[in-house]
C-alpha cells in the first residue's frame, strides 16, 4: 500500500481498448459504496500538464518530435501531475483512479520507440520517488480490436487521429508485448480480458474489485 490514506489504481492498455469507458464505470460504482473518488488521465490531468498532452499528441508540427522529447515530456507531465492533483488527494484520502500511468511509458516509450528500459527506470524513481500504483488493472484487448473501436469512436464523434494513433501496426504490436511483460512481473497487475462485451468487462471488473477492496481500505 502506498503511504497515503487513499488508494491509487491505474488503467492500462493499448488504443481503443475501453479505458475511458471503465474508469466512469468503476468510478461510479466505487462512489456508490462510499467512496471518495478522483477520476484523472494521463498525460494530462492538470491545466500545465494538459498543456504537454497537447503538445505529446498533436498530429503535425514544423519539426519531428524526437522519441528523447516525448519521454521527457512524458515525465514532465507525470511530475507536475503528481505534485499538483495526485498526491494532494491522496493525502485527503481520495481514492485516484488514473487512466494510464508509467507503464504505459515503459510499453509505448520503451517497447514501442525502443528506448533504453533502464533509463525509464531512472526517471520514473526520480519522478515518483516511493509512490506505486496499489492497483493496476490491464485491459486487455488484441491490438486490432482496440484499433476498431478507436475509428469507431472517431468517427462517431468526429475526432482526428492524434500523433500516436498516426504509428503503425507493428508498434502498437511491441506497446502490447511491453503491457504483456509488466503484467507477467507486477504483482500490482490485474489483467481483464477486454475483447469481450462491455457487460462481460464490467462484470470482472467487478470480481477483481470486490475481494482488494478490504485489502485497500
Ligand atoms: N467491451 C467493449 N465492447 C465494444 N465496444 C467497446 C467496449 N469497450 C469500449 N468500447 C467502445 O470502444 C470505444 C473506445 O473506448 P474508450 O474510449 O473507452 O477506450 P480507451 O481505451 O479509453 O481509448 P484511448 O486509448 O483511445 O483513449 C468507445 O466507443 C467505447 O464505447
Ligand atoms: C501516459 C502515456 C501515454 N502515452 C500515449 C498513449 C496514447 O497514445 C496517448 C494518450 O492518449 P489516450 O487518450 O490515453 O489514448 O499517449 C505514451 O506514449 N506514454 C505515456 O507515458
Amino acid at each position: 500500500m502506498n503511504q497515503y490514506c487513499g488508494r491509487f489504481i491505474t488503467f492500462e492498455g493499448g488504443e481503443g481498448v475501453g479505458k475511458s469507458t471503465n474508469i466512469r464505470f468503476v468510478a461510479e460504482w466505487l462512489q456508490q459504496q462510499g467512496v471518495d473518488v478522483l477520476v484523472t488521465r494521463e498525460p494530462g490531468g492538470t491545466d500545465i500538464a494538459e498543456t504537454i498532452r497537447n503538445q505529446l499528441l498533436k498530429a503535425h508540427h514544423q519539426e519531428t518530435m524526437s522519441d528523447m522529447t516525448e519521454l521527457l515530456l512524458v515525465f514532465a507531465a507525470r511530475a507536475q501531475h503528481l505534485e499538483a492533483l495526485i498526491k494532494p488527494a491522496l493525502a485527503q484520502g481520495q481514492w485516484v483512479l488514473c487512466d494510464r500511468f508509467t507503464d504505459s511509458t515503459i510499453a509505448y516509450q520503451g517497447f514501442g520507440r525502443g528506448l533504453s528500459l533502464e533509463l525509464i527506470q531512472q526517471l520514473k524513481t526520480l519522478v515518483q520517488q516511493q509512490l506505486e500504483p496499489d492497483c493496476t488493472f490491464w485491459l486487455d484487448a488484441p491490438v486490432s480490436v482496440g484499433m476498431a473501436r478507436a475509428r469507431g469512436r472517431a468517427a462517431t464523434a468526429g475526432e482526428a487521429i492524434d500523433r500516436f494513433e498516426t504509428e503503425q501496426q507493428a508498434f502498437f504490436e511491441r506497446v502490447y508485448r511491453g503491457f504483456a511483460q509488466l503484467a507477467a512481473s507486477e504483482s500490482r497487475f490485474r489483467r481483464i480480458d477486454a475483447s469481450v462485451s462491455l457487460d462481460q468487462v464490467q462484470s470482472a471488473l467487478l470480481a477483481a474489485l470486490t475481494p482488494l477492496l478490504p485489502e485497500l481500505s
